[in-house]
Order: structure tokens, then C-alpha cells, then sequence
């Protein structure tokens, strides 16, 4: 299962916002409809939507062949759709550096960012999966936050990519999937995958989590990025920081997995990276219900800012970064 690939001259997503109740595939043949879906969470999480921006770029060029500045309109256009994950930004570049050598350069650098996301995972899934068994023990009790299986990446993923490796080991204890509101990416996506994957695992309340690690029920918390600064600060789904404040207290490790693609070496730290802010209506709602009385007033933010003294471990496709080593 791919959750985004380039499919006869088109890109086609796993559509992420009809999850669990709904599979369904999305085909997105303009450059609008690219941003659509990215900035609707059609498809999401950090590596996903760098090869859709990349893939982006590549329907682009073909719609805009004939149209310089149309295309470079584009192409900002698709790099600015969501600001915080660094993976989209990076991923739009890559592939606008090959609109010198016309259409098919650009998709198959697009392609390219497609199959090296796909490795990174593989790779992720075992370097980490090896660190929690040194960290944890045999039957670790872990705790993730957000979504970061196949659906966050191409196929695969993140942190839940290392889920299902220590499963196959026969070495994962149990899982806890915190809910992640407003949008619920760990109750609606991360229970769907460990649902297809036969593992195990009860949802939590965002708010349960720390209280959790302090009852002794948790042995590390594992999670994603969307960016890692220079410094080792992470920033990643809003509910992470409590999560890394929880581990602290509790004494437990806080491990992060993120590919190379999503570590920003240019950006010095947290404090300048924008969050982006995202609309009040996801929080007053809890699916279609109203969770709020008319009138109610939200703040949204998307992602927090971990500062690195909280985090254990970073996990790449390459290295285990130690930010207080
Ligand atoms: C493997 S990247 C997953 C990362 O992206 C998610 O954000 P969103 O669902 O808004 O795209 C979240 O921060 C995850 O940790």
C-alpha cells in the first residue's frame, strides 16, 4: 500500500480525511488540486507531503509548459502550502532544480524523492527498533502521538514503522495511540494501521498521557517530526512538548523518528520556525458535532516546539542523534 504515488500522468493519494470509514483513493491531475489536498490533510505528515509537493512540481510542468511565470507561481505556490514540516519546502526545490531539463527531468526527480523516502523508512524502522530494544527491553510499552505509519510517509513510515518492526520481532509489549485532537490523526489513522497490521493497541485522550507515564504504564514515548533543527529541537504535532515534559518526570526515554529529508540543519532552532496556525472551526468541532457553543472562539496551533534537552533520541534513516550527547 503507497499512500501517494504518481499513477498514469497523475498523482494518487490515499484520501486521509475519509479514514477509518472510508477507503478511498483521490486522483489530483492540477497543481490546485495538489494544494487542495495537501492543506486538507488528504494527505499529510512530513515525508508524504514532500514527495506530493515534488510530484506537485512534475503536473507543473506539464500544466504550465507554456507558461513561465504561471509555473513559478506554482511552484511558491506548492512550497508554502503548509509551513512548518521542512519535508514539503525541500521537496518542492528538488524537483523545481530539475525544471531545466524539462517535464520528465522533474518527475523523475519527483519519483526519486518517492523511492529514497520509501528506504528511509526500511532503514528508520530497523535503527530504531534496535535502539528501543537496548533502551526498553524485550516487550517495551510504548506511547505514540499523531500518525507516522505508511500514511505520514509513502509506505512504511516513521515511528510506527519501528512499531512494526519490534511487532515482526516478536519484541513489542503494547501500544498506547493518543488521540491527537482536533483532527485525531493517532485515533482515526495511527488505530486504523495498527488495526491493518494486527497489533494491539488502546487510544488515549491526548491529556492521559503524562498522567500515564507517572502511573509506571508507559517504558518510552515514540513519536515523529517535521522538523528537527541544528540544535536537536523538534517540532512536531501540537501535544508532543507535554508528551517530552511527561517522559522527563517519569524518568522514561523520548525518542523521535524522522528521516535525513526532515532534519533542517539550516535552521538554528525552535524559536523561528512558523507554526502554522490552523483554522478555529477543527477545534469546535468534534467530527461533525459541534463541541462548543455557537460564538466560541479557538487557537489552533498545529505543531510544538520540543527543546532538545527533552529528546533521548533522534532516529534517521542514517544515524541515532543524541542532542545532550
Ligand atoms: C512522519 S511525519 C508525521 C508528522 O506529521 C504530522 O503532522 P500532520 O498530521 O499535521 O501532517 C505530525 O506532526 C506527525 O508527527
Amino acid at each position: 500500500m503507497r499512500t501517494i504515488d504518481w499513477v498514469d500522468g497523475a498523482v494518487e493519494i490515499i484520501d486521509q480525511t475519509a479514514l477509518p470509514d472510508t477507503e478511498r483513493t483521490l486522483r489530483l491531475t492540477t497543481v490546485d488540486e495538489v494544494i487542495d489536498a495537501i492543506q486538507r490533510l488528504a494527505v499529510r505528515g512530513a515525508p508524504a507531503i514532500g514527495v506530493a509537493g515534488a510530484l506537485g512540481v512534475a503536473i507543473a510542468a506539464r500544466q504550465y509548459a507554456d507558461e513561465p511565470d504561471a509555473l513559478t507561481s506554482a511552484v511558491l505556490r506548492l512550497e508554502t502550502a503548509r509551513p512548518t514540516a521542512v519535508n514539503l519546502a525541500r521537496g518542492v526545490r528538488t524537483a523545481a532544480s530539475a525544471l531545466g531539463g524539462g517535464p520528465q527531468a522533474v518527475l523523475d526527480a519527483a519519483l526519486a524523492l518517492r523511492d529514497a523516502e520509501i528506504a528511509s523508512s526500511a532503514a528508520m524502522a530497523e535503527r530504531g527498533a534496535d535502539l528501543v530494544a537496548v533502551l526498553c527491553g524485550s516487550a517495551p510499552r510504548l506511547l505514540t502521538h499523531c500518525n507516522t505509519g505508511g500514511l505520514a510517509t509513502v509506505t512504511g513510515g516513521t515511528a510506527l514503522g519501528v512499531v512494526a518492526e519490534l511487532h515482526r520481532r516478536g519484541g513489542l509489549g503494547a501500544v498506547i495511540a493518543s488521540e491527537t485532537r482536533p483532527l485525531l490523526q493517532g485515533a482515526r489513522l495511527t488505530a486504523w494501521e495498527l488495526g491493518r497490521l494486527g497489533i494491539d493497541y488502546q487510544v488515549a485522550v491526548d491529556g492521559a498521557g503524562p498522567f500515564l507515564m507517572a502511573r509506571g504504564e508507559v517504558d518510552a514515548v515514540i513519536l515523529g517530526a517535521d522538523r528537527v533543527c541544528a540544535n536537536g529541537d523538534v517540532i512536531n504535532k501540537v501535544g508532543s512538548y507535554a508528551h517530552a515534559l511527561g517522559a522527563r518526570a517519569a524518568g522514561i526515554p523520548f525518542i523521535v523518528v524522522a528521516p535525513e529529508t526532515t532534519v533542517d540543519e539550516h535552521t538554528p532552532s525552535g524559536e523561528t520556525v512558523e507554526i502554522e496556525d490552523r483554522a478555529a472551526d477543527e477545534v469546535l468541532h468534534f467530527g461533525n458535532a459541534r463541541s462548543a457553543p455557537p460564538g466560541a472562539r479557538a487557537i489552533n496551533p498545529a505543531f510544538d516546539v520540543t527543546p532538545y534537552h527533552l529528546v533521548t533520541a533522534i532516529v534517521t534513516d542514517t544515524r541515532v542523534i543524541e542532542p545532550n550527547a
